[in-house]
């Protein structure tokens, strides 16, 4: 495999349920080391591809190549599944076993010696923090908890890639960032790739490469800084003086803009161009802000085609 083809392809990937086509010929490629990031919609198929990635759902066509295997073919599942580690969006810890058992069964899974789960265990230990909760039972966990020993029952026998679906959904901001934090370190120390679908764009803005799809079929891809440049602009919100119609000096000055509850949202090239609006308006305005374009802004803008807001 070079560095050039990925450690993951994807050509042409096709999956139905019967009637119901769920992913309907996706092709992308995952460098090794990046952090990718996968979003859509609910149900966009996200779940649905990478089930078929970590080799649990049989694709119905195209072809995944997994660090130079091909998934259904020979021993290329057996292969990859020494690979990857995944984080499901629902646990499959045992409940009534401690954190350290779960995860010390998970490697005596992959044939792991003693030593070298001990040895194993103090790395993950050391990304998630296990100490205070290792002697735990899984099922009297706190959600934010879980996530730490989900991640480490996942990356026990050290993989290339890790998958995580949705990893920080439904954790409260502080273990979120914990969380977030974890993963970041991993794939910048241990030059893990990253496989992550999210809803929380600021978690996709830092990813290397992002991959957008939208019912069952990819609509964008690039990088945070290639698809804001895309699909995001900056913006001045303003709201004026009741004695003010500012509809015909925008008109005038063919500014794109839009009004939502007395607030004109104008859409600017720069946050310069803000300012140049502001000076000009100045005595009109009742108050104003000034917004960055944002990962919010593409998602928002890809998913209703390309659609602008203003
Ligand atoms: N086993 C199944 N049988 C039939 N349809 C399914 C099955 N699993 C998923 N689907 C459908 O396939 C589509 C894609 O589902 P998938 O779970 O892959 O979406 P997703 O992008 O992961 O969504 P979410 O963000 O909500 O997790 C959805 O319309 C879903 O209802």
């Amino acid at each position: 495999m070079s560095e050039q083809q990925g450690i993951i392809q994807v050509t042409n990937l096709m999956k139905s349920y019967g009637e119901f086509e769920a992913v309907k010929g996706i092709s992308f490629s995952v460098k090794k080391g990046e952090l990718f990031a996968f979003l859509g919609t609910n149900g966009a198929g996200k779940s649905t591809t990478i089930d078929i990635l970590c080799t649990l759902l049989k694709k119905s066509a195209g072809e995944v190549i997994i660090d130079g295997y091909k998934i259904g073919e020979g021993v290329g599942n057996n292969h990859i599944r020494k690979k990857i580690g995944v984080v499901f969006q629902e646990s499959v810890l045992d409940e009534r076993l401690t954190v350290f058992e779960n995860i010390l069964n998970r490697g005596q899974f992959y044939n792991l010696s003693k030593h070298q789960i001990q040895e194993n265990y103090q790395f993950v230990s050391d990304y998630l923090k296990l100490d205070d909760i290792q002697n735990k039972k899984y099922g009297t966990l706190s959600g934010g908890q879980r996530r730490r020993a989900d991640i480490a029952r996942a990356i026990i026998h050290k993989p290339t890639i890790l998958f995580l679906d949705e990893p920080t959904t439904g954790l409260d901001p502080q273990t979120r960032l914990f969380v977030w934090d974890a993963i970041k370190r991993l794939q910048e120390e241990t030059n893990m790739t990253i496989f992550l679908t999210t809803h929380y764009m600021e978690e996709a803005s830092v990813a290397n490469q992002v991959v957008v799809i939208k019912e069952g079929r990819l609509v964008a891809e690039g990088t945070p800084n290639q698809l804001k440049e895309k699909y995001a602009f900056d913006s001045v919100h303003l709201e004026f003086k009741h004695t003010f119609d500012p509809e015909p000096w925008l008109k005038e000055k063919q500014l794109s803009y839009a009004l939502k509850n007395s607030i004109y949202t104008v859409r600017v090239a720069s946050t310069l161009e803000a300012y140049d609006i502001l000076k000009k308006l100045e005595g009109q305005i009742q108050s104003f802000e000034v917004v960055k374009g944002s990962m919010d802004d593409v998602f928002i803008n890809i998913i209703a085609e390309k659609g602008s807001v203003v």
